[in-house]
């Protein structure tokens, strides 16, 4: 424990809207306690409709909670004065799934513009909006329109615009889901970029896991406006522990029944002839499909991937034990440390 608060802190956050009619609020965050660590990039990810657009609303101030308190940087957002807030809302720049350009403007106006409003005198605001657009890799478009540009230069647009102010950090909204894979890539490695070298926070949402294993540190997944598991992306990933965490490390590491095996599942609680389990295993992904391999014939590999998130290698492995020659204890004892999480997931016939 140092002295330096989190950039972003949520305790005990609810935030209802108000109803249409009137009647019973929808709850949209339920007791959300959350922090983004400053210099980290950390993603909150969850399906349609769990709360993300809420909670990023809830830091910049679009909206606020209906309980519990969040904090920007150890200050209290709804604590500050209209004064306060409007020095403070600097410091947080912002990313949108669309853009969010201005059409009549060319790139360098748009990138502009934050600088214009806040009253920085002309002659600095070129040298500024230039390195911007360098850092970005579109200085050769600062004269063109938002329409003669691809998705992933609006992008980079939106987000020299974002840094204009010199914030210390970036939320971005859904900011890769309107581009195609290899765009949505190059936009992750930019953020990177930016957080590694200018040291600027960032928090994200998504629905895509590709985005959380690409660039985050930390995820939170949030469904129905609850927090269900945070922590490492590599731990929640290949640690997950509750459902919707497993649904998404199916995603993030590829792995799951594959159809054909769906149709011999046994009911729980009938025994069945195999068991098939799935192997998640940490640093020694190699060793260990080799000393898997060694078991013999009682042993069946039905699906496996090597790879890594945030740099540490794993890999999962769907297997089929024929218990009467390999037991799960056989199967354990003869994998190597560290020691591999081994569920079973079904009987199959
Ligand atoms: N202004 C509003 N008034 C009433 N209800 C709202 C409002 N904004 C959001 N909600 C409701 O709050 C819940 C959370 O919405 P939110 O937009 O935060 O989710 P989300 O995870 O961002 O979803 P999506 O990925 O589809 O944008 C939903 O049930 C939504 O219908």
């Amino acid at each position: 424990a140092t002295g330096t608060p989190p950039a972003v802190a949520f305790e005990h956050v609810s935030k209802n809207y108000s109803s249409r009619h009137g009647q019973t609020p929808v709850p949209a965050l339920r007791d959300v306690s959350v922090s983004v660590g400053p210099g980290s990039i950390t993603g909150v990810i969850g399906p349609s409709g769990a709360g993300k657009s809420t909670l990023i609303r809830l830091v910049n101030g679009l909206e606020h909670a209906t309980s519990g308190r969040v904090s920007l940087f150890g200050r209290e957002v709804g604590a500050l004065s209209e004064a306060e807030w409007r020095r403070e809302r600097r410091s947080i720049g912002m990313i949108f799934q669309h853009f969010n350009l201005l059409s009549s403007r060319t790139v360098f106006q748009n990138v502009a513009l934050p600088l214009v409003i806040a009253g920085v005198p002309s002659a600095q605001i070129r040298p500024r909006v230039e390195r911007l657009l360098d850092l970005v890799g579109i200085a050769d478009k600062r004269d063109r329109y938002p329409a003669e540009l691809s998705g992933g230069q609006k992008q980079r647009v939106g987000i020299a615009r974002a840094l204009a102010n010199d914030p210390r950090i970036l939320l971005c909204d859904e900011a890769t889901s309107a581009l195609d894979p290899e765009t949505t890539l190059s936009i992750l490695r930019l953020l990177r970029q930016v957080n590694r070298d200018l040291g600027v926070t960032i928090l994200l949402i998504t629905h895509e896991i590709p985005v959380i294993k690409e660039i985050c540190d930390r995820v939170a997944v949030l469904e129905a406006g609850r927090i269900v598991e945070s922590g490492p992306v590599f731990d929640v990933f290949t640690r997950p522990a509750t459902p919707i965490a497993a649904r998404f490390a199916v995603a993030a590491t590829g792995v799951d029944l594959p159809p054909e095996w769906e149709a011999r599942k046994l009911a729980p609680g009938q025994a069945g002839a195999h068991s098939l389990v799935r192997i998640t295993l940490a640093g020694q992904a190699g060793a260990a499909l080799a000393r898997l391999g060694a078991l013999g014939p009682g042993v069946e590999i039905v699906s496996a991937r090597i790879d890594s998130i945030g740099g540490r290698p794993f890999g999962v492995v769907l297997a089929l034990l024929d218990p009467k020659t390999v037991p799960l204890a056989r199967l354990r004892a003869a994998l190597p440390d560290p020691r591999p999480l081994i569920e079973e997931i079904a009987h199959v016939a």
